[in-house]
C-alpha cells in the first residue's frame, strides 16, 4: 500500500493552505529509507506577514466567543483526530520514522486528549471575586492576544496540540513552527481545526528552520511563544523574546535520572529503563539516561536487559510488528554514533548494541554502556538516541546526590518496593515530572515540564492555563474616596 505524504501546499494561513515556492526548498525524508517523500517551501516574509497579521484579526473574534463556545471547537476537532487516528498516525511514522506500533497510540491520540481537556476547562476559566471589608475585588482572566508555538522534531503532532489547545482554549491565536524535520503533521492539525469551526487566521502553521522561528519570535505583535527544543535554541529564544518582555514556555531537553533500589521488582525496573530509553529510538526529552542500579542487583539488572533486547524488531516502521524504528535524520543518527564512539574512547563498558545497522535509512542499535561515570561525556551531555548509561551507586544518599548533580531537571524516576523511601526520594530529586515505579507516562491530567536549564513553564493540567493568560485585578470602592488633600 502506497501512502501520500506530499502536503496540498507548505504553509496553512488564514483558514487555508498557502504556497510560496519563492523560500527555500526543504526535503522531507522518511528515516527508514532515507528516501524524499515531500517537498515543502520556508515561510517567505510575505507568508510570515499572512500568518501573524491573520492570526491577530482572527484573535479578536476568538476571544469574544464564550469560554463554552471555545471549548466546543477543540472538543471537535479531538474527536476528528480520533476518528483519524491510523492516517494521522501513518503520516507521523513517515515523517518521523517512529513505529506505527507507537505512534497508533501515543502521537494523534495525545493530541486529541489535550484539546479534549482543554476543550471541557475552557468554559470554566473565570477571574475570582475578593472581598475587602467594605470593599471588594475581581480578577479577569484574558488571553495574551498572539502565540508563537515552535516544535522539535521526535512528537510533531503532540507537540502542536499540546501548545495549540491551552492556548486556543484561553482565547488566544497560534503561529506555530514545526521542525524543518518533520513539517508535514502540523498541517494536518491545521485543517481539522477549520473543519471543527476554528475561524480562519486562528491557527497557522508555517514552515522553515531557526530563521523563521526567530523572525516570529521578533515580531512586536506576538505576546507569548512556546518552544519545545534543546538548551541551545531554549537560551536564544528566552532572549529575544526577553527583549520586549514576552511570556515563554520553554519546554527543553533532559539527562534524566532512573533510580533502581536493589528491593525494585526486577523485571519493572528493567521495563522502565527500556521505555525511558528505547522508546521513540530514544528520541524523548524526558528519557532516564543515566541508570543508576544499586550495586548488589547490578549484574542480574544487566543480564535481564541483555535478555529483554532480544525482542527488539528493528525495521519498517509501517509494519504494526516493528517496536524500533531509525532516528529521525541522518544528523542525528551521526551525533548518535559519536557519543558511542566517544563513551568506547572514555572507557564505559558496551553491553549491547553500538552498531549502525547498513543499507538505508538512519538506524542506530540499540545501546547499553555499563560501568560509566558521572564525568563521562555519555553521563553529561544529552544524546537524544537510544544510549543507555547504566551507573552503579551504594546508597541512597549518593544516589540523590548524583542524580542531581546535573544541570538539566526535566524528570526523574525511581524503582522500589519501599513506597516510603520512593517519596522521600522523589522529594529531593531536582526535576519537574518525575514517575515512581513507571517512566515516561504524561497523561493530560498531569503538568508536564523542568526545573533548572531544562524549562520554565508546564504544558498540560490546569498549570498550562496560568502560562496563556495573565490576570488583570480590579479594586471596588463602594464608599467615598478619602484622599489627603
Ligand atoms: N521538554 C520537552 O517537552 C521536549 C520535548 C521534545 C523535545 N525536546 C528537546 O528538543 C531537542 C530536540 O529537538 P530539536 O533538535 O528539533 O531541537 P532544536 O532546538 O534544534 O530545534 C527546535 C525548534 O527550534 C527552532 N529554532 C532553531 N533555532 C531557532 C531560533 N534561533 N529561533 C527560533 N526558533 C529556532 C527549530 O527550527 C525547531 O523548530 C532535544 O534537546 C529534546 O530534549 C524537549
Ligand atoms: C509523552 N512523552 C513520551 C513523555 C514525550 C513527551 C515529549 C518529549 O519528548
Amino acid at each position: 500500500m502506497t501512502h501520500t505524504a506530499q502536503p496540498t501546499a507548505s504553509h496553512f494561513v488564514n483558514g487555508t493552505h498557502l504556497e510560496d515556492a519563492a523560500g527555500d526548498a526543504i526535503e522531507v525524508i522518511h528515516p527508514a529509507t532515507g528516501a524524499v517523500i515531500a517537498t515543502v517551501h520556508a515561510a517567505t516574509p510575505a507568508v510570515i506577514e499572512a500568518a501573524l497579521a491573520g492570526a491577530v484579526a482572527a484573535q479578536a473574534d476568538w476571544a469574544a466567543r464564550t469560554g463554552t463556545e471555545r471549548g466546543r471547537v477543540l472538543r471537535r476537532a479531538a474527536d476528528l483526530i480520533r476518528a483519524r487516528n491510523r492516517e494521522l498516525s501513518i503520516l507521523e511514522t513517515l515523517d518521523t520514522g517512529k513505529p506505527l506500533q507507537e505512534t497508533l497510540v501515543a502521537d494523534a491520540s495525545s493530541g486529541a486528549d489535550a484539546l479534549e481537556y482543554f476543550g471541557g476547562m475552557a468554559g470554566t476559566l473565570t477571574g475570582q471575586h475578593v472581598a475587602l471589608g467594605a470593599n471588594w475585588g475581581y480578577t479577569i482572566r484574558e488571553p495574551l492576544g498572539l502565540c508563537v508555538g515552535i516544535g522539535a522534531w521526535n512528537y510533531p503532532t503532540q507537540i502542536a496540540c499540546w501548545k495549540a489547545a491551552p492556548a486556543l482554549a484561553c482565547g488566544n491565536a497560534m503561529v506555530f513552527k514545526p521542525s524543518e524535520v518533520t513539517p508535514l503533521c502540523a498541517l494536518k492539525i491545521a485543517e481539522i481545526l477549520v473543519e471543527a469551526g476554528a475561524p480562519p487566521g486562528l491557527f497557522n502553521v508555517v514552515q522553515g528552520a531557526g530563521a523563521v522561528g526567530a523572525a516570529l519570535v521578533a515580531d512586536p505583535r506576538v505576546a507569548k511563544v512556546s518552544l519545545t527544543g534543546s538548551v541551545p535554541t531554549g537560551r536564544k529564544v528566552y532572549a529575544a523574546a526577553a527583549q520586549a518582555m514576552k511570556h515563554v514556555t520553554m519546554e527543553l531537553g533532559g539527562k534524566s535520572p532512573l533510580i533502581v533500589f536493589h528491593d525494585a521488582d526486577l523485571d519493572d525496573a528493567v521495563g522502565g529503563a527500556i521505555l525511558g530509553n528505547f522508546y521513540s529510538t530514544g528520541q524523548v526529552c524526558s528519557n532516564g539516561t543515566r541508570v543508576f542500579v544499586q550495586k548488589g542487583i547490578r549484574d542480574a539488572f544487566l543480564a535481564r536487559l541483555t535478555e529483554r533486547l532480544a525482542g527488539v524488531r528493528m525495521g519498517d516502521p509501517l509494519d504494526e510488528a516493528t517496536n524500533f524504528g531509525p532516528m529521525a535524520s541522518a544528523a542525528q543518527r551521526d551525533i548518535v554514533m559519536g557519543y558511542i564512539a566517544q563513551g568506547i574512547a572514555e572507557g564505559a563498558r558496551l553491553v549491547a548494541g553500538g552498531g549502525c545497522p547498513e543499507g538505508p535509512g538512519f538506524w542506530v542499535e540499540p545501546t547499553v554502556f555499563a560501568d560509566v561515570t558521572d564525568a563521562m561525556t555519555i553521563a553529561r551531555e544529552e544524546i537524544f538516541g537510544p544510549v543507555m548509561c547504566v551507573l552503579d551507586f551504594t546508597d541512597e544518599e549518593e544516589a540523590i546526590a548524583r542524580a542531581n548533580a546535573t544541570d538539566f531537571g526535566l524528570s526523574a524516576g525511581v524503582f522500589t518496593r519501599d513506597l516510603t523511601r520512593a517519596h522521600r526520594v522523589i522529594a529531593r530529586l531536582q526535576a519537574g515530572t518525575c514517575f515512581v515505579n513507571s517512566y515516561n507516562d504524561a497523561p493530560v491530567e498531569l503538568p508536564f515540564g523542568g526545573f533548572k536549564m531544562s524549562g520554565l513553564g508546564r504544558e498540560n493540567a490546569a498549570a498550562a492555563i496560568a502560562h496563556y493568560s495573565q490576570l488583570k485585578s480590579v479594586f471596588v470602592r463602594m464608599g467615598r474616596v478619602a484622599a489627603p488633600f
